[in-house]
């Protein structure tokens, strides 16, 4: 069997909710998180994992996990087993330790001296393969291949300090992060709260929103008092639909304490010396979706800034511009703007065609990318084309799609990268293909135009890239929180490592 792939793996989403005020409330936590979990499918569609607590001084979780989306993963009769759930957290999956599978599947939940934990992870730690080790020289077993298994392992250890009755979480989390300084954004329930932490370097995204009655959500009188509960996300596109506002990020290094009472900060781990953050500046260009909030701006935002930017860096003369769907549209509306040329629709999409579409015989191999994608004739036969992409990875997508519009009497196609090119592979939690499959590590990128068969390519530059995305972080967060008074410490980066080299953290191979 065959696949035809495109684009770099997805990552990972987790979400949790907690019911604020006095339990049992009317908010049905359970439809809150399988919503919420709905809104983050783009970041995982293999698996999916709720867990629910009652909140009780000896709590009853519910645990339900299934392969696929969480439309499939979860029978509405299954659903009914969460029903007594005053707080919970829950997990889509996209694997990059330990394989596909249902034993994989997240969140992990384990007995610990203290009582159970449930842990959702997202991200993939750099040293995985030393700390299993060091774990099992503890005499830990594993029962699965994952990171996340580990992580949970690791929680579940006395840290190095004597802890009194009680479990000291916060002592427990920087163990870990002395243990493994990227990546991770965590999820940790126990009993009747919810830890919410992100590495030190901020790798992977975060943020905290508040639910309102859908009365006030729009207005801004909606104060403390009319909270009904709290929820915690990879991405704030799901805020919107679950009605829940917008409260702030989780800052890197930082361990949120989320309960029935409100949130508090508890520690902000710092880097070493001189590191700086270095969240994903692929969520940026491709993988969030373009609705969420990161840092203070709209990706959609940051996208067509990147756009502009790179009608700067690389103009064309053409006569309209188009967009490879779907990612691509708010880069391409930025060429077009910073331009001057119309934009158009040259391309329409079947969103139905999974990105892993079976080729079982070789008429339909054939077909190629006309399987995902019907050319607008009509709107550019005869026309100068600039069609703007956000990434090129194997290069599966764009040359099929040249050829498309060429058949179809596009005049020429000029290609036009919102990204610079993608030479090395992610270990923070994304599917890059190996070096050898990236198209710029190709011996045929010398002349990619020709390979391709454009007839011209140009990429935006690292320096461009990240221009487009630092310059709209309005206030540096972390500033305000780490230091008030030292507002010009510069405290912004970002990982660039798959277009660089530059990791932010030594690998350990
Ligand atoms: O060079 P390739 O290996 O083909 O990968 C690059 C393509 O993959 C991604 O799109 P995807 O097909 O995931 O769809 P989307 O833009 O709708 O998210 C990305 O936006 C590029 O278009
Ligand atoms: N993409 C991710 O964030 C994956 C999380 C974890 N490494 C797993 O494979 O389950
Ligand atoms: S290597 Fe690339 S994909 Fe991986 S975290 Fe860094 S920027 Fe993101
Ligand atoms: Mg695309």
């Amino acid at each position: 069997m065959e696949f035809e792939e495109s684009g770099i793996g997805e990552e990972c989403g987790v979400f949790g909710c907690v019911a604020a005020g006095e339990w049992p409330t009317q908010l049905e936590v359970a439809q809150v998180l399988t919503l919420g979990l709905v809104a983050l499918q783009h970041r995982g569609q293999e698996s999916a994992g709720i867990v629910t607590s009652n909140g009780a001084p000896s709590p009853t979780y519910t645990t339900l996990k299934g392969m696929g989306l969480v439309s499939t993963a979860f029978s509405p009769e299954a659903l009914l087993k969460l029903r007594y759930g005053n707080l919970g957290i829950c997990h889509t999956r996209y694997s990059t330790t330990g394989i596909s599978e249902l034993q994989n599947c997240q969140p992990f939940v384990v007995d610990t001296l203290h009582g159970k934990i449930a842990v959702a992870h997202n991200g993939e730690l750099v040293n995985a393969h030393a700390l299993r080790k060091k774990v099992m020289r503890h005499g830990v077993g594993l029962s699965t291949c994952s990171d996340s298994e580990l992580i949970t392992q690791l929680l579940a250890l006395n840290p190095p300090m004597e802890e009194q009755d009680a479990p000291d979480w916060v002592a427990r989390i920087k163990n870990l992060m002395t243990e493994t300084p990227t990546s991770y954004s965590l999820l940790v329930m126990f009993k009747d709260v919810i830890y919410a932490v992100r590495d030190p370097y901020g790798n992977r995204p975060l943020c905290i929103g508040r639910l309102v009655p859908i009365s006030k959500l729009h207005s801004p009188g909606a104060g403390e008092q009319d909270t009904e509960g709290w929820v915690v996300s990879s991405e704030s596109c799901s805020f919107q639909s679950i009605g829940a506002k917008y409260y702030r990020e989780v800052l890197p290094g930082e361990i949120v304490q989320i309960s029935k009472h409100g949130i508090k900060s508890l520690s902000v781990v710092p880097r070493p010396e001189g590191d700086l953050p270095a969240f994903c500046i692929f969520e940026y260009v491709y993988f969030a979706r373009p609705d969420s909030i990161f840092e203070g701006q709209m990706v959609y935002t940051v996208r067509q800034r990147c756009g502009r930017q790179l009608a700067i860096e690389a103009p064309t003369d053409a006569d309209v511009v188009s967009t490879v769907p779907e990612s691509a549209t708010p880069a391409a509306l930025g060429y077009a703007h910073q331009s001057g040329l119309p934009y158009i629709e040259v391309l329409c999409k079947n969103r139905y065609v999974g990105r892993t579409f079976i080729q079982p015989n070789t008429r339909l191999r054939q077909l190629g990318v006309a399987k995902k994608f019907g050319a607008l004739t009509d709107n550019f036969a005869g026309k100068r084309v600039v069609l703007i992409d956000d990434s090129i990875v194997r290069g599966n997508t764009i040359s099929p799609i040249i050829k498309l519009l060429k058949e179809a009497g596009a005049l020429e196609v000029h290609i036009r990268v919102a990204s610079p090119p993608l030479r090395f592979p992610c270990y923070m939690g994304i599917n890059i293909p190996t070096k050898e499959e990236l198209i710029a590590n190709k011996p045929e990128f010398q002349d990619i135009a020709g390979y391709i068969g454009a007839d011209s390519v140009q990429y935006l530059t690292v320096e461009g890239l990240v221009s487009a995305v630092q310059q709209g972080i309005a206030s540096h967060q972390e500033d305000k929180m780490i230091s008030p008074t030292n507002k010009s410490s510069k405290r912004v980066g970002h990982c660039t490592a798959c277009l660089t080299g530059k990791y932010p953290v030594e690998l350990e191979w």
